[in-house]
């Protein structure tokens, strides 16, 4: 049977609002994680993991031009189209997506080791096949071309093209194939081959011989990587990115640890990690611009993933300097260097004095010598920004010596509305009017940069089985409305693109969250993909251009789930069949 679990499970809410006991049941969205199916903390944990949000303001925070808190109040829903040209898309990452781990000379990445470690990833889940991208990407073009999309945003696996890490080793030449291929394949379909370098996935011998990007030596060795990819690809492909979301791979690979390497150098592994990957973007940019860029004529940019980060109240000087802290410690700890050449002032601040509290006798965050800062500055010719969610935030003190680390360096608590909506991920709610505020400060910020949004989406509980997604459609149908408004304000937004393709590996999560467009069933070996409902509404957005009058849009969710009937049925009748086939019909994690 397929369908969706409701669960009746209850959210507790702590942090500042004293609400940890009180309880909440959504309405709008079915689909929810079940007690049995979420990693075994206790409440109380969860109560003190949110409450550990709690934190306070000293000092004042200088940007080149403020943002108005005030501007961009919440509006109604705004029907009109974006301009002609405005570019489609979806997204997927190689670790995420391909599988085929150790297949045709393929090296192994930090994620290969990672996940072969017991119990750090729920249900110790890998990538080793994952959605076999990497054998049915022709089957996923058709797909892309179904929907109309005008690019398709991926990534280019390190070790699968250079298995030791290194240029001057081996490079292999199936790895180059497969991707040529995946390239030549979209371009016959006019879809627009957008890369990223980097998605995580660093080679593992990088990782044992030099502790990955704690070690500067990095910055050379991905930049061979990148140069070779120019170089087999740069014909073809014009729209480059480095890295995808280098807050993640310094915050949870090298100071939580929850990620690959799983690295806990609290206070100090992300400043230098950051570090680090911004010298490493800033020599592959110029790396294109001296030798490629003349003969390629493409383009090179940063995809910068980061929440909005709104003031508990506006009308609040402190709230206001915490919200500000708070995005300046994610989107513009990357941001401000390479468009202003120097890390914010409000993290060297910050960061300067706790370190100095602590006896230490130079700051934790590292330095950019006078020569560097002219080096990085300017490295972007367009921006990639990522953007799933919001947080309220407040001032809170974190004492000094009371284990310092990225989290307690900010001053700040985090807090959420008990009433925002989040059908998947713990960290995941739907509040679309933050998107429109992230917009209108990357153009206040940092001079109006040409952006492509390159990841937003949502997800669900794999205890979902329901393919008529209607909490996705209404996330979609939101978020790229506020993008739209964020148009009308003068963001120069050229691309949308929705994350993700397909349900794929969700990181630490393994497959127990799915962002996909396409529910991709992971118990069949042969990978089955269905379109999910959503599927449909994207496809009417995307041949609309937008949102085009109210009663065509709210004929498209009605329209949708008449679709999506029938493939929930073909997806029931599947594992039917595979249930009749098999002992163990069904994972134990993914009961229905
Ligand atoms: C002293 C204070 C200590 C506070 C410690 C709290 C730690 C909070 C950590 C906050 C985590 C937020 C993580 C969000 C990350 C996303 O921005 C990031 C986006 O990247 C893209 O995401 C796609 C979907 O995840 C992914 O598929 C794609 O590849 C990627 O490019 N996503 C990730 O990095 C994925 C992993 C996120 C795992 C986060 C687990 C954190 C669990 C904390 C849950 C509690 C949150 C409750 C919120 C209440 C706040 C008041």
């Amino acid at each position: 049977m397929t369908g969706c679990v409701f669960s009746g499970f209850l959210r507790n809410y702590t942090e500042v609002w004293g609400l940890c006991g009180n309880l909440w049941t959504p309405e709008a969205f079915e689909c929810k994680k079940t007690e049995s199916s979420l990693p075994k903390i206790t409440m109380l944990q969860r109560c003190v993991l949110r409450t550990y949000h709690v934190l306070a303001l000293v000092l004042c925070v200088s940007a080149r031009e403020d943002f108005d808190w005030t501007k961009n109040e919440k509006t109604s829903f705004y029907y009109s189209t974006f301009p002609t040209g405005f570019s489609w898309g979806a997204g997927s990452s190689a670790y995420q997506t391909e599988g085929a781990w150790n297949i045709d000379g393929k090296g192994m990445s930090i994620w290969d080791a990672f996940t072969r470690k017991k119990g750090k990833i729920f249900l110790n889940d890998t990538g080793d096949t994952s959605c076999d991208g990497y054998n049915k990407f022709k089957e996923d073009i058709t797909l892309m071309k179904d929907m109309k999309l005008n690019h398709y945003r991926f990534s280019i696996s390190w070790p699968r093209i250079l298995p030791s890490g290194l240029k001057s080793e081996h490079i292999n030449e199936k790895g180059i194939k497969y991707y040529e291929d995946l390239i030549n394949m979209l371009l016959d379909n006019k879809i627009t081959p957008i890369v990223i370098l980097y998605h995580w996935d660093l080679p593992q011998l990088l990782q044992e011989k030099y502790g990955g990007w704690q070690n500067v030596t990095m910055v050379n060795y991905f930049n061979d990587f990148a140069n070779l990819c120019f170089e087999r690809f740069g014909h073809k492909v014009k729209y480059w990115m480095t890295f995808n979301n280098p807050w993640s791979i310094a915050v949870e690979g090298y100071e939580t640890g929850e990620h690959a390497p799983g690295m806990k150098l609290k206070g100090t592994g992300a400043y230098k990690a950051a570090h680090h990957i911004i010298k490493a973007h800033a020599k592959v940019w110029h790396t294109y611009d001296m030798q490629w860029r003349s003969k390629q004529k493409g383009m090179v940019g940063i995809s910068l993933t980061a929440d909005w980060g709104e003031p508990v109240d506006i009308t609040n000087q402190r709230d206001i300097e915490a919200a500000e802290r708070y995005i300046q410690f994610y989107l513009g700890w990357f941001a401000t260097p390479i468009f202003n050449g120097d890390y914010p002032q409000v993290m060297k601040d910050y960061i300067g004095r706790k370190s100095g509290q602590q006896g230490l006798g130079a700051s934790r965050l590292p330095v950019f010598s006078p020569q560097e800062k002219s080096y990085i500055k300017g490295t972007c010719d367009f921006l990639g920004l990522g953007h799933f969610t919001t947080r309220y935030i407040t001032p809170k003190n974190y004492p000094s010596g009371l284990g310092d680390s990225y989290f307690t360096d900010r001053d700040l608590a985090e807090l959420v509305d008990p009433k925002w909506p989040d059908p998947g991920s713990e960290w995941l709610y739907s509040v679309p009017w933050g998107f429109r505020r992230m917009l209108n400060f990357v153009k206040t910020q940092y001079g109006n940069p040409m952006v492509y949004v390159t990841e937003n989406g949502v997800s669900e509980k794999m205890v979902c089985t329901d393919l008529c997604d209607d909490w996705r459609m209404q996330y979609f149908k939101d978020y790229i409305n506020e993008m739209l408004k964020a148009v009308k304000d003068g963001v120069n937004v050229k691309g949308y693109t929705a994350w993700s393709l397909l349900d794929n590996f969700e990181w630490d999560e393994g497959f127990s969250e799915r962002f996909g467009l396409y529910y991709v069933d992971f118990s069949n070996k042969n990978k089955p993909r269905y379109p999910k409902a959503s599927v449909q509404f994207y496809k009417r957005i995307i041949s609309s251009n937008g949102f085009p009058n109210q009663r065509e849009v709210e004929s498209w969710k009605r329209k949708a789930v008449e679709t999506c009937a029938s493939s929930n049925q073909l997806l029931a009748a599947a594992r039917r069949k595979s249930q009749g086939n098999q002992e163990k019909a069904w994972p134990v994690h993914d009961e229905v």
